[in-house]
């Protein structure tokens, strides 16, 4: 079971180079242990998620998880070990094999090289990818590597990873494995991701985040996401409808 802790944005403010502004004065408090992020092309979801994971720095304003902020250069190495992001291109590291760059994401967040190696045993387990663990990393599939990215969050034990767009170009086979393993997950760490697939959104989610232009439009559990279209018959058509009532269009 794991404990009710927040990803909290206080008053943030965000904007690329001389663009107008992506956010502007945002609140939002996510404390779910599995939350999905829907929302139009351009809405600001891949933002928000990069601002999340302190890829990216507000004008204004602050993200916390727990009593931890990425502001400050001690607080950011704990913020990082805690807070995992999966980015939806994941980089082979050049040279070196599925398990070695599983192990180095969890160096890279401040693990000893044997603790890394060590506990990069049970991520690559955990993903499935133990056949695949001696293979070189830029000889995987976008699934296998997103998996891997995914490995890479649990050999420190992140406690939130964040991911954006994980399922993008991903088979049917390679989508339903990514979805048990999220299904798996998010007893164990808290999960957000951000998606335009919404297929199993009740089966894997328990809260719904909708933005739109930089705002947050609808947040609530999954079922009040779907009963904002109550009365058609598939869960899937349920979803895109309730969408529809919010953003008015196609996901
Ligand atoms: N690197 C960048 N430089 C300038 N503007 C950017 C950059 N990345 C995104 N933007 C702009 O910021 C806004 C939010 O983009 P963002 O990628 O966060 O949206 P999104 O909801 O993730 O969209 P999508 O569903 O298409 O991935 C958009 O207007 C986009 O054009």
């Amino acid at each position: 079971m794991l404990l009710n802790m927040a990803l909290l944005f206080r008053d943030l403010t965000f904007r690329y180079s001389s663009k107008s502004d992506v956010f502007s004065g945002l609140d939002l408090r996510i404390d779910s242990s599995s939350t999905v992020l829907l929302g139009p092309n351009g809405a600001g979801k891949s933002t928000l998620m990069a601002i999340a994971a302190s890829q990216l720095t507000p004008a204004q304003g602050s993200v916390s998880w727990r009593d931890l902020s990425p502001a400050g250069r001690r607080g950011r190495a704990s913020y990082r070990q805690a807070v995992a992001w999966i980015p939806q291109q994941i980089t082979p590291v050049p040279g070196l094999n599925v398990r070695e760059q599983i192990a180095y994401a969890g160096w890279l967040k401040g693990l000893s090289r044997t603790a890394a190696w060590e506990a990069s045993a049970a991520a690559v387990e955990k993903v499935g990818l133990t056949k695949l663990a001696g293979r070189k990393s830029h000889q995987v599939s976008g699934g296998q590597l997103r998996r891997m990215g995914i490995a890479g969050a649990l050999t420190h034990r992140s406690e939130i990873i964040l991911m954006d767009e994980p399922t993008a170009g991903l088979d049917p086979q390679q989508r339903a494995m990514f979805r048990s393993l999220v299904e798996e997950l998010s007893d164990t760490v808290h999960i957000i991701v951000s998606t335009h697939q919404t297929e199993d959104l009740a089966d894997l989610y328990q809260h719904v985040v909708v933005l739109d232009h930089g705002a947050v439009c609808f947040q609530g559990t999954t079922e009040e996401f779907h009963s904002l279209a109550s009365g058609l018959a598939s869960p899937r058509g349920q979803a895109e409808a309730a969408y529809a009532q919010l953003v008015g269009g196609e996901f």
